[in-house]
């Protein structure tokens, strides 16, 4: 997969160079460049943003800038466009699990107000551009949203994650919130490990961790438990 990120601030970006996706990059499982935004102004002051039109506070971000810009960086290869903005669709494990089968991606990093809406009205004419939001609360721009959603789907890639098999397994891959984890000593502070998890009863400890879950789940996401189908809860499981 190759992702290249278009932003005001390339330093923002350097933690993707870093630990686990530091790694796939020179393990040439992702290519990543980072591209400075003011590359492709060309006045004195590299203006990147003006007042909007209908008036209103701060500043929107120009879209002959962009435009170079994204043509530049995207040359002919097909790519999904992503511009971060807390009025998009909210970005989920799912759309992770999509992304990752994507051969290209392209972040375009929004500061301001906001980028100039036709520039992603000019590039959904020839590509997809996904407008994502990673939570409900107010970023100065799009930078942390890209480290959040390339480490997301990088670690989805074949051969990123040393045990492949955490990706399938992982929080919210079966609906619901992980459940806790323990590990040595059996005591801390007086806090014990629950007994099931040293028992050896394999049975009892599937069930006792579902149960967890399913607690931990109906206590702080019970949007998660009303969205899981019928199938998915047993009989056992409807207790909660
Ligand atoms: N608040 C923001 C400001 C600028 C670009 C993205 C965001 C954002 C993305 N997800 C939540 O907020």
């Amino acid at each position: 997969m190759r992702i290249d990120v278009v932003t005001i601030f390339p330093g923002y970006l350097a933690p993707l160079r870093e630990a686990l996706l530091g790694r796939a990059i020179e393990a040439g499982l992702v290519e990543l460049g980072v591209h400075d935004l003011r590359d492709w102004t060309h006045d004195v002051h590299q203006a990147v943003d003006d007042s909007p039109y209908g008036g209103g506070p701060g500043m929107v971000m120009r879209p002959q800038v962009w435009g170079e810009a994204l043509d530049a960086v995207l040359g002919d290869a097909p790519a999904r466009l992503v511009v971060p903005t807390p009025a998009g669709r909210p970005f989920t494990q799912a759309t992770a699990q999509a992304w990752a089968g994507e051969e290209r991606l392209v972040f375009a990093c929004g500061r301001y107000e906001g980028i100039d809406q036709r520039v992603v009205d000019a590039y959904a004419q020839r590509m997809p551009v996904d407008e994502v939001s990673i939570g409900d609360y107010v970023l100065v721009g799009g930078e942390v949203a890209v480290l959040v959603m390339v480490e997301a789907v990088v670690r989805l890639l074949p051969g990123v994650l040393g045990n492949p098999v955490s990706a399938q397994e992982d929080s919210f891959s079966d609906g619901l919130l992980e459940g806790p984890a323990y590990t040595r000593p059996v005591s801390w502070r007086g806090l014990d490990v629950p007994d099931v998890l040293r028992s050896g009863n394999h049975a009892a400890i599937a069930r006792w961790r579902r149960d967890r879950a399913l607690e931990r789940t109906a206590a702080r996401r019970p949007d998660l438990l009303d969205a899981l189908p019928d199938h998915a809860l047993d009989r056992t499981d409807r207790a909660f």
